[in-house]
């Protein structure tokens, strides 16, 4: 048995409301595994996996993967990682989802980055990804040191085929039907925890705040 107490945290929020860039900076303060849908699928495309080959044309057209499939992915990673905290960022995103991750653990905290649709809209045709890790900038808000490539490895950054304006309209819209009945799902068990504003930079500390407040024991340093 685990001497630390686990801590199941998720973030939630439309497409590119920030929850890739929040991720990064939770995971730097806090003794979180962070896993996200969307990169474990980008991973599976980016091998030419069977998985990933019948789910490209999905999420090439903005629709959500289907329920089982990616259920049964994160549940296999989340298995792995039984005695460690975790953040999920992409998953669940809709109410059958939500229903599969509860019949396996209870989730103690879910954040809602709260962005508007037109701002989000701005910032995703200028995003820029390293695929290999998930890492995102943006030619606005924070530009790769070096335009096209990755600070960290140095390696070319791609725009994702599912950025164009259109499909981020349509990504838009599958998040209002299916999506947002997962945010009632879990204000109901009262663990839901909303963040608004229009910047990453005002959002956070507020996000900082709250987890300092609510999970002291998984700061990173203490033991
Ligand atoms: N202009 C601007 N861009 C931001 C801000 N926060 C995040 N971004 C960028 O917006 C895009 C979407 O953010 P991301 O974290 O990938 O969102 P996700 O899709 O919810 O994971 C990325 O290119 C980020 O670099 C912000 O406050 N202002
Ligand atoms: N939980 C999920 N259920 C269904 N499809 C998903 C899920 N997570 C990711 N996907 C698919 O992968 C795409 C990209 O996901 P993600 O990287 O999380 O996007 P975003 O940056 O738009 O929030 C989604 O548009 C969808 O097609």
């Amino acid at each position: 048995m685990s001497l630390h107490k686990i801590f199941r945290v998720i973030i939630m929020g439309p497409p590119g409301s920030g929850k890739g860039t929040v991720s990064a900076r939770i995971i730097k303060s806090f003794l979180l595994k962070h896993i996200s849908s969307g990169d474990i699928l980008r991973a599976n495309i980016n091998a030419k996996t069977e998985l990933g080959l019948l789910m490209k044309s999905c999420i090439d057209q903005g629709q959500l993967v289907p329920d089982d499939v990616i259920s049964r992915l994160i549940l296999k990673d989340l298995r792995a990682l039984e005695n460690s905290s975790w953040l999920l960022d992409g998953f669940p995103r809709t109410v059958s989802q939500a229903e599969a991750l509860e019949d396996a653990y209870s989730v103690d905290s879910v954040l809602n980055l709260n962005v508007p649709f037109q701002t989000i809209k701005e910032r995703l045709t200028s995003r820029w990804t390293h695929l290999p890790s998930g890492r995102v900038y943006n030619i606005d808000f924070n530009p790769p040191k070096v335009p096209g490539l990755d600070d960290v490895t140095g390696e070319p950054l791609v725009q994702r085929d599912d950025d164009s304006p259109e499909t981020v309209t349509r990504r838009l819209r599958s998040y209002e039907t299916q999506t947002e009945p997962v945010l009632e799902f879990y204000r109901c068990k009262g663990v839901l925890q909303t963040f608004s504003g229009t910047e990453t930079n005002k959002i956070w500390p507020h996000v900082e705040a709250f987890l300092h407040k609510k999970f002291p024991s998984i700061q990173q340093g203490v033991a």
